[in-house]
């Protein structure tokens, strides 16, 4: 497989991705028309906050599997465009947390001591120790917006040296910032209640432009800190409110746009002072995040589970042996299903009985969708499959139940409209054996690989034969057979062939001129080219 690397990782996630054979190209200036040549022919891209991986990157790379962030911002990926397509999108969110909250509070405190303005004109020759009266952290309020994984390593650190902590964040829970030894506040009065305030949210359009002039102006005074993402702080009003002494000063680690403009407001302002978003750059962090990028981007070239994807249902690793086969099962079923019942679908029901009921399905049920898409969609898989069921107005459901009469485990693929619906029937048999046991209320025993043939016919002497000798007159070899009736003396009986070869079109139309063959469904189960 072939991996693209446009912004700097650390070796270990290149070395971990080349040790297992694939091919590593890496770009760190590419973008624009030439970025979209780049990723014609890849398999993975990876990035970290200095590629835009827009649309047109998604609509420019056929083979492309997962786009995997080494670190945590994914605002410059557009993830619906990733889903739309197919690829996973997947972040490192863990592996360099404490290096954006050891920066956070390095911020704060060269904000507080003015440490980069005094360095500067030291090392100027000008020993100004009389323009310097700093602030202390302790004793006083920090304020921070958003009480995630960053948020709540500044809040332990700076706890610890002897700050108060008041929070803003709709999405945490009162007990956890109470552990923290914070308290959570409306935004509004955390503004009012910081003498230092820290953001770390992510940019979303709800965050984008969360903090301005109105904002700023409650603070009424103190420092504001922003090693989250440009753009949750408006620039130009913090720029401003530092120069009229609204504010004291401010740290600011990142920018709307990166790298940042020489014109930005924010760079001429003497109390404001910047770092080039250094949060995440440390040694240990960046090893961290290239290394868990990496494992993601193999998860994902294998098929397995990619623990932090964003736009993927996400599986319980320990889980996933026990759910694995169930993956094929159900999206075998859901491809026999849709090609058997040949009309508009309005529903897919994906049900489970007996022990597998007790796992997360999701993804089962996701590729349960794929099986039942894959004859009409181009590149449909996991990722895409529920969205493609929502744009085209189909009801996914999915039921569990731990009672099953017959199986150990039973999946089963129902697809549905109003007049009529045909579920078809999945389990494993002992030694990892798949099975297709149930198509649309016949009791099978069909292996789900290869060509297939289901044919429905009157029940009648000879007709297994005729479909037989047709068959091998054509030299199409039948591997196995089963032919079932719903019930003693039912006149309709359904057979199911598993073929060593393909069935022409003209060999299906023999079958069905038959008055006795009512239908015949060619179905090939392994590599996607079904008709
Ligand atoms: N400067 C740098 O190099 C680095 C920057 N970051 C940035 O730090 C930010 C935070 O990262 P994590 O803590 O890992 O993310 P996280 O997802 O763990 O936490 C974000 C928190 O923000 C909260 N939130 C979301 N919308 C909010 C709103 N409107 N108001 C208040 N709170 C809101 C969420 O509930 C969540 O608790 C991200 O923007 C990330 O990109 C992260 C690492 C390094
Ligand atoms: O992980 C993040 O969100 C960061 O902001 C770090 O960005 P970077 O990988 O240094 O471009």
């Amino acid at each position: 497989m072939k991996v693209l690397i446009t912004d700097p990782i650390a070796d270990a996630g290149v070395q971990r991705l080349r040790e297992a054979g694939h091919e590593v190209v890496t770009d760190y200036d590419v973008e624009g028309d030439a970025l979209l040549d780049a990723v014609s022919d890849v398999n993975a891209l990876v990035v970290r906050s200095g590629t835009e991986v827009s649309q047109e990157v998604f609509e420019a790379a056929p083979d492309l599997v997962i786009v995997g962030r080494a670190g945590i911002g994914v605002d410059n990926i557009d993830i619906d465009a990733a889903t739309d397509h197919g690829v996973i999108v997947a972040n490192a969110p863990e592996g360099n947390v404490r290096a954006a909250a050891e920066h956070t509070v390095a911020m704060a405190f060269a904000a507080a001591r003015s440490i980069p303005q005094a360095h500067q004109r030291l090392k100027a020759g000008e020993w100004a120790k009389g323009d310097y009266l700093g602030t202390e952290l302790n004793g006083k309020t920090l304020g921070i917006v958003g009480l995630g994984r960053v948020g709540q390593e500044v809040a332990k650190r700076l706890d610890s040296l002897g700050m108060n902590l008041v929070a803003y964040d709709p999405y945490i829970g009162e007990e956890r910032a109470d552990r923290l030894g914070a308290e959570l506040v409306e935004f509004e009065a955390c503004l009012e209640r910081a003498d230092f305030l820290t953001v770390h949210t992510p940019l979303t359009p709800e965050t984008a432009g969360l903090i301005s002039t109105d904002e700023l102006k409650l603070m009424g005074g103190g420092y504001v800190v922003n090693c989250a993402r440009g753009g949750v702080i408006d620039e130009a009003a913090l720029a401003a409110a530092v120069e009229d002494g609204t504010l004291d000063g401010a740290a600011i680690d990142v920018f709307e746009s990166e790298p940042v403009d020489p014109d930005n407001p924010l760079l001429r302002v003497e109390d404001v002072i910047v770092t080039p978003h250094l949060g995440a750059s440390t040694e240990a962090a960046q090893e961290n995040v290239a290394t868990s990028i990496a494992d993601q981007v193999m998860a994902a070239f294998a098929d397995e589970p990619v623990i932090n994807a964003l736009n993927a249902p996400s599986v319980d690793q320990s889980a996933f042996p026990r759910i694995r086969p169930y993956i094929d099962i159900a999206e075998t079923a859901g491809k026999i299903a849709a090609q058997l019942f040949d009309d508009r679908i309005s529903e897919v029901e994906v049900s489970y009985e007996g022990e597998i009921a007790e796992e997360d399905l999701d993804l089962v049920t996701a590729s349960g969708l794929k099986g039942v898409f894959a004859p009409l969609e181009w590149q449909v898989n996991a990722v895409n499959a529920p969205n493609i069921a929502e744009e085209r107005g189909i009801d996914v459901v999915e039921t569990k139940s731990r009672q099953s009469a017959d199986f150990q485990s039973l999946v089963t693929v129902t697809v549905k409209n109003d007049d009529r619906s045909l579920g078809v029937c999945g389990t494993l048999f002992a030694g990892d054996d798949p099975r297709i046991v149930r198509i649309d209320g016949y009791r099978v025993d069909a292996i789900p690989h290869g060509q297939m043939l289901v044919a429905r016919n009157y029940d009648r002497p000879g007709v297994i034969g005729f479909i037989g000798t047709v068959l091998g007159d054509n030299d199409v070899n039948i591997a196995g057979m089963f032919n079932a009736r719903r019930a003693p003396g039912d006149d309709a009986a359904l057979t199911v062939y598993n073929l060593d070869n393909p069935v022409p079109e003209a060999v299906r139309n023999e079958l069905l001129a038959d008055e006795r063959i009512t239908d015949v469904k060619y179905i090939t189960l392994d590599n996607g080219d079904d008709e």
